[in-house]
């Protein structure tokens, strides 16, 4: 059976560094999958590739089969991959409401005026009610006035992957989405991903919580030092010696 996301023989040199080196993995359909390793180990700019920011140097993106690598991102969102970012990257300056209308127009083409004013009537109010049903999943329903730079930081994660949803998403990548969250928000926001899951979405997942990790995912890929390391469910990988060894091993390469 085809995966619905496979990376394949993955590689990104910068100048002289092998950020990733020869990387492949599969996420089935329908589960979260989680991408760990320690700083470093290359997750983000695996990231990068899969969503369009980055070209790979050489390897394969397949989606359903499908080679994607080198596609710009809003042609890869347009095939239902859409990322979230590490740091925000909301516009502050705009309302809550209009973020998840940006959303809404990502598979599209990236005309930010296009998603705000609306230029097509019955297009503006199918979004708009997109835009909405996101923000009331996320439970920002009541702030969507508000302009995004004033939220709160756990909401304007929140809102980050509200605008991700807003966008018809097949798979989620979510780079440290519980980073600067409280434990009752970490919680709550572990739940919506389950939710999220079961609606049909499958999530691939970088972060550094590990209880989040470890509570979330159904498969786990480790990397170190731009490479695969070890793959298995949450037990496997608690207990896998070259994942403890790269995790406490510091600088120490794991082979
Ligand atoms: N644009 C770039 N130019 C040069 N080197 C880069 C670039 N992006 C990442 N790197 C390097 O590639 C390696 C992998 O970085 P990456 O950010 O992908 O790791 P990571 O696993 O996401 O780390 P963290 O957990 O700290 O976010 C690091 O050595 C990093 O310094």
């Amino acid at each position: 059976m085809t995966s619905l996301l496979e990376v394949k023989d993955l590689t990104m040199r910068f100048g002289g560094l092998t950020a990733v080196d020869t990387l492949n993995f599969k996420v089935e359909k329908g589960t979260i999958h989680g991408l760990i390793g320690p700083n470093g180990a290359g997750k983000t700019t695996t990231f990068n590739m899969i969503s369009g920011f980055y070209t790979p140097s050489a390897g394969e993106v397949l989606l359903r089969g499908e080679n994607i690598a080198g596609l710009p991102m809003h042609e890869v969102a347009r095939r239902g991959v859409v990322r979230t970012f590490q740091h925000s990257t909301l516009f502050a300056e705009l309302t809550v409401l209009e973020n998840a209308l940006v959303g809404t127009h990502m598979p599209f083409r990236p005309n930010l005026f296009a998603a705000i004013f609306g230029w097509d009537k019955d297009a503006r109010n199918g979004a708009e009610a997109r835009a909405r049903e996101a923000l009331t999943f996320f439970g920002l329903a009541d702030v969507g006035h508000e302009h995004a730079g004033d939220l709160s930081h756990g909401h304007q994660r929140a809102l980050g992957m509200a605008v991700a949803y807003a966008s018809h998403p097949d798979i989620v990548l979510l780079d440290e989405p519980f980073t600067g969250m409280n434990p009752e928000e970490t919680k709550h926001m572990m739940g919506l991903m389950k939710q999220l899951c079961s609606d049909g979405i499958t999530i691939l997942l970088v972060e550094h919580d590990m209880q989040a990790i470890m509570g979330l995912c159904d498969n786990i890929t480790c990397m170190s030092f731009g490479k695969f390391l070890a793959e298995g469910g949450p037990a496997e990988i608690r207990n896998h010696p070259a994942v403890i060894e790269a995790y406490l091993g510091g600088a120490r390469h794991v082979a």
